[in-house]
């Protein structure tokens, strides 16, 4: 029997619950929470074995610790486990979207001798909770192991082989690089969103209704502000010098571009706009791995009662899962735009097939 603690039973630690039980046949899960409705949901939908009562308590049973909490609660866990007497080939890996904290926080615990290995999946959505995991998150996409000094090599394959049901791509970098590349990809990008929606809300103060007026681009780019403020404010707090640095240059150059506005320079500004667009497009929005690894269906949907009942009813009678669906109101008066989210490529292709079989009409893109 492989036993498995996971403490923090949400998105992230239920979504690898699901995967592990799915790859590991002999995996025993214990799971760790604050909210007890999240233990009971878990508990009830087999997403673990049984419900433990604190973490110093069932520690020293387990083969596997994964901490998938907000970070700061991460780094008080690992502190909590050098009090604890644990199985000498234990390996203590976590979820936390920040690495130089955690593994600052693993210091003692290394020191006794323990496997500490960082991870971070990079997928996941503004949603969170237990209810919003899904054994599919993370398939493709980049998964970071941030060993710590002197971690078996053994140990690290052995990991990736517990979680080989993520169906991820694992990338071991070290533990400043990981929170560089993930300030310039992640937070400070979350940042961006958060202070937009603000920003906007707070020059819309005297006319509410106008933020309905937002068209697709502030829609996309402001998707992520809907994201868990405690696990934000926990990010910010732990991966601080990363992002200054990163918001010096993001303030330099939007300095830099009022400027070549203001001086009328437009050979600057194409320059600018041209930059992005070549480097954007280079992206492929359908290749897996980026963040979030989605695959959507969008379909013009008539404004009549059932209209979307119908869509759903085809995709649930083919078994085809959809792990978000959202009525795009961007163009008020015609019809509506439903969004159809699936966890794959294929269940994606699947799902145009069948729509399109029925006369649904499919747009290219919202
Ligand atoms: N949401 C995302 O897209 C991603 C999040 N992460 C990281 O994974 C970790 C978990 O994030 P999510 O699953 O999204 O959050 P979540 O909010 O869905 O789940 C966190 C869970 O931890 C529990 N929890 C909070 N404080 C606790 C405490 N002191 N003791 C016991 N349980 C506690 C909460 O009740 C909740 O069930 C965070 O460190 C986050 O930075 C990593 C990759 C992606
Ligand atoms: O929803 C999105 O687009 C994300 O950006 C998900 C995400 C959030 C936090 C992470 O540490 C990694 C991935």
């Amino acid at each position: 029997m492989t036993t498995v603690i996971i403490e923090g039973l949400g998105l992230i630690g239920g979504s690898l619950a699901l995967a592990l039980k799915q790859e590991v046949a002999d995996a025993y899960l214990i799971g760790l929470d604050q909210n007890l409705d999240s233990l009971r949901y878990a508990k009830q939908n087999g997403v673990i074995d049984e419900i433990g009562t604190n973490l110093a308590a069932v520690a020293s049973r387990a083969d596997v610790i994964i901490l998938a909490t907000p970070v700061k609660n991460i780094a008080a866990s690992l502190q909590q486990l050098t009090q604890v007497t644990l199985k000498p080939n234990v390996i203590v890996t976590d979820t936390g979207s920040t690495k130089q904290t955690v593994l600052a926080a693993a210091a003692d615990l290394v020191a006794q001798g323990v496997t500490v290995i960082g991870g971070h999946p990079m997928a996941g959505s503004h949603k969170s909770g237990v209810h919003a995991a899904n054994v599919d998150l993370f398939r493709s996409a980049y998964y970071f192991l941030v060993p710590s000094q002197n971690t078996a090599p053994l140990q690290i394959a052995r990991l990736q082989r517990l979680l080989a049901g993520t169906n991820a791509k694992f990338l071991q970098v070290a533990p400043a690089e990981h929170d560089h590349i993930v300030g310039m990809l992640s937070h400070v990008p979350h940042m961006l969103a958060a202070t937009l929606v603000n920003e906007t809300t707070s020059q819309f103060q005297d006319s509410p209704t106008a933020l309905r007026l937002a068209a697709g681009g502030f829609r996309d780019m402001t998707r992520i502000a809907s994201s868990d403020p405690q696990m934000w404010a926990d990010i910010l707090l732990t991966n601080t010098e990363s992002i200054q640095q990163i918001l010096h240059h993001y303030i330099a150059d939007l300095t830099e571009l009022e400027q070549a506005m203001l001086q009328r320079d437009q050979a600057a500004l194409l320059d600018f706009f041209g930059q992005a667009k070549v480097t954007r497009d280079a992206i492929n929005p359908k290749k897996a791995g980026a963040i979030p690894g989605f695959f959507d269906v969008f379909v013009d949907i008539p404004d009549r009662t059932g209209a979307i009942a119908e869509v759903t009813t085809i995709l649930a009678q083919a078994e085809i899962q959809i792990v978000n669906i959202q009525i795009l109101e961007t163009r008020e008066e015609l019809n509506g735009i439903l969004q159809l989210t699936f966890a794959s490529a294929a269940a994606q292709q699947k799902a145009q097939q069948l729509l399109a079989a029925q006369q649904i009409n499919i747009l290219r893109r919202a």
